[in-house]
């Protein structure tokens, strides 16, 4: 029989000393569960053993009714009277192989870790998770180990084999909860990292459990989704980028765009739910940055006047949305002549200065251009159709090495397949039309696409996978509405029907037709 193997994204323990007035604790764990918590633990210290198996059946109806596993803290006793999943113990409690033996092979058994000698210990005891922590001190647990801190969690992480799930504890809450899952995977292998954060006061005290354990899920889940996409429901969570990132209003993307597609910028802004602006003048660049919650840039050198005459434009719009507004770069037709080829890679240098806010979106030419490769442009179009799997991986590597190069920024090389990497993680994207080159426009509006959806990111991580979950909706919805019955009669009708298509409410059958890989570069 397979191992349990429960989700400890988000990991809710109780203390109901903690409760808001007026709340039982089986109404704020039905809350918490609804908001996102992924496995409850009861603790409660104060209870006699009766009560605490009253409190623990009352509870484990609620659990089991949501479809969420409750593990019983230190008492293997009261686990077996409440009939739930299993156990969390410490190094004061019954042993893991004892427990093991009472609960049988499908309990969840949780080991504590604060230091490296209980951790050799554990690995050798067979739980099915480790909770590692205090990560920071907490008056929830006064009796607690010396805390971790980050460094501390990351050195233990190292040595947590990949298969033994593993969640941080101690003092975690909304400001601190992407932190420590950041931290703990930029310093270890993707494989050893956390799974999720357990946590105590931050949800049991909250008058909003609902909504706490929502904005703290958001936080955590990027980092598991970004180092185990298999742990992660993944069509739920691209389909809640497509959906939150309206939740401080409609975006707004300014646009220095060509003046072909102008109009095409502004009604697919609009046909998504976001709001587009189209100033090229650089005295309103600073309000116009912060006008609102959620602004992004759009930079599109189509009709480019010259490297003198647009250079100051578009560096002074950098400069003005670099107060953490988002910046898609089209360096269209960077290949066809010196001058543009000199600008764009002016632009791209700028971008590389900005962190990680810069999302460079091109075809196959323009990119390869960025990249420093040789290529020959006629126009500005794009320089050849990727094909085949060995060119794919070619590609795949140079879009890597940019992002890389970039520092930070996501490189997206549109094609019959997308490529798409932050220089950490690269995907492939399989979704389209051919009937997308037929009509003047197309390509460049994607960035207004891409330049709204950026505002489900909450972190590095997510800004990755924004941009797959924005150029997958698109181009699905580009072949949707090239196929769907009755087809349109050509490429002008087919535009219409694509912003219509645009215009929908993405829903969880549209992203299961998404056709997205991870390719490892
Ligand atoms: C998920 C999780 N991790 C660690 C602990 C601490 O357990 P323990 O060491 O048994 O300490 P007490 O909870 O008994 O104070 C935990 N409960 N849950
Ligand atoms: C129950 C528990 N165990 C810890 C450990 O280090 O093992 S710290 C802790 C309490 C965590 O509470 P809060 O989220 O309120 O800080």
């Amino acid at each position: 029989m397979a191992p349990p193997n429960p989700d400890l994204t988000l990991y809710l323990v109780t203390d109901s000393s903690l409760l808001p007035p007026g709340t039982t604790l089986p109404e704020h764990v039905r809350a918490s569960i609804n908001g996102g918590v992924t496995i409850v633990q009861l603790r409660e210290k104060k209870l006699s053993t009766a009560a605490f198996i009253s409190l623990g059946k009352q509870v484990h109806a609620i659990t089991k009714e949501l479809g969420v596993p409750l593990l019983i803290n230190d008492r293997v006793d009261v686990s077996l009277a409440v009939g739930c999943e299993g156990v969390h113990v410490g190094w004061d409690d019954m042993d893991c192989q004892t427990a093991r033996k009472i609960l049988g092979p499908d309990a969840i058994i949780g080991l504590s870790v604060s230091n490296k000698e209980q951790l050799a210990k554990a690995l050798e005891a067979g739980p099915t998770y480790l909770g590692v922590g205090p990560v920071y001190a907490t008056p929830t647990k006064p009796d607690h180990n010396t805390p971790l801190g980050l460094d501390g969690l990351q050195q233990l992480l190292q040595h947590i084999p990949a298969n033994l799930p593993c969640c941080a504890i101690g003092g975690i809450n909304a400001q601190n909860a992407g932190t420590v899952m950041n931290a703990s995977r930029s310093k270890t292998s993707p494989a050893s990292s956390l799974n999720g954060l357990a946590i105590v006061s931050a949800i049991m005290a909250s008058p909003e459990p609902a909504k706490t354990c929502k904005s703290l899920k958001s936080l955590i889940v990027p980092s598991i989704l970004y180092k185990n996409p298999q742990k992660v429901n993944l069509t739920s969570y691209l389909l809640q980028m497509l959906r939150n990132f309206r939740e401080n209003g409609p975006p707004l993307i300014h646009h220095i765009t060509n003046n072909v597609s102008k109009t095409l910028h502004a009604n697919v802004t609009l046909a998504i739910g976001a709001s587009p602006i189209m100033s090229e003048n650089e005295s309103e660049f600073q309000d116009l940055a912060r006008l609102g919650n959620s602004v992004s840039l759009v930079l599109n050198m189509g009709t480019f006047l010259g490297e003198e005459a647009t250079k100051d434009l578009f560096i002074n719009a950098i400069k003005a949305h670099n107060c953490g507004n988002y910046i898609v770069f089209d360096p269209v037709g960077a290949g066809a002549t010196e001058s543009r080829r000199n600008f764009a890679r002016t632009i791209k240098e700028a971008g590389a200065t900005l962190g990680n806010s810069m999302i460079i979106k091109g075809n196959e030419g323009e990119i390869l251009t960025l990249a420093g490769e040789n290529v020959s442009m006629r126009g500005v179009d794009g320089a050849g159709a990727n094909s085949g799997r060995e060119r794919e991986r070619e590609l795949a590597a140079i879009v890597s090495k940019l992002a890389k190069d970039c520092r930070g920024s996501t490189i997206v090389m549109t094609g019959p397949t997308d490529i798409i990497s932050d220089g950490v993680k690269t995907f492939l994207l399989r979704n389209g039309d051919p009937i997308q080159t037929m009509v003047t426009g197309i390509g460049c509006v994607l960035s207004s696409v891409i330049a709204a959806i950026l505002w489900s990111s909450k972190s590095f991580s997510d800004k990755l996978l924004a941009t797959v979950a924005a150029v997958s909706f698109f181009n699905l919805s580009a072949e949707l509405a090239a196929n769907t019955e009755p087809r349109p009669a050509g490429p002008a009708s087919w535009a219409i029907r694509f912003v219509d298509m645009l215009s929908k409410e993405p829903t969880e059958d549209l992203v299961r037709q998404f056709r997205i890989e991870e390719i490892k570069v």
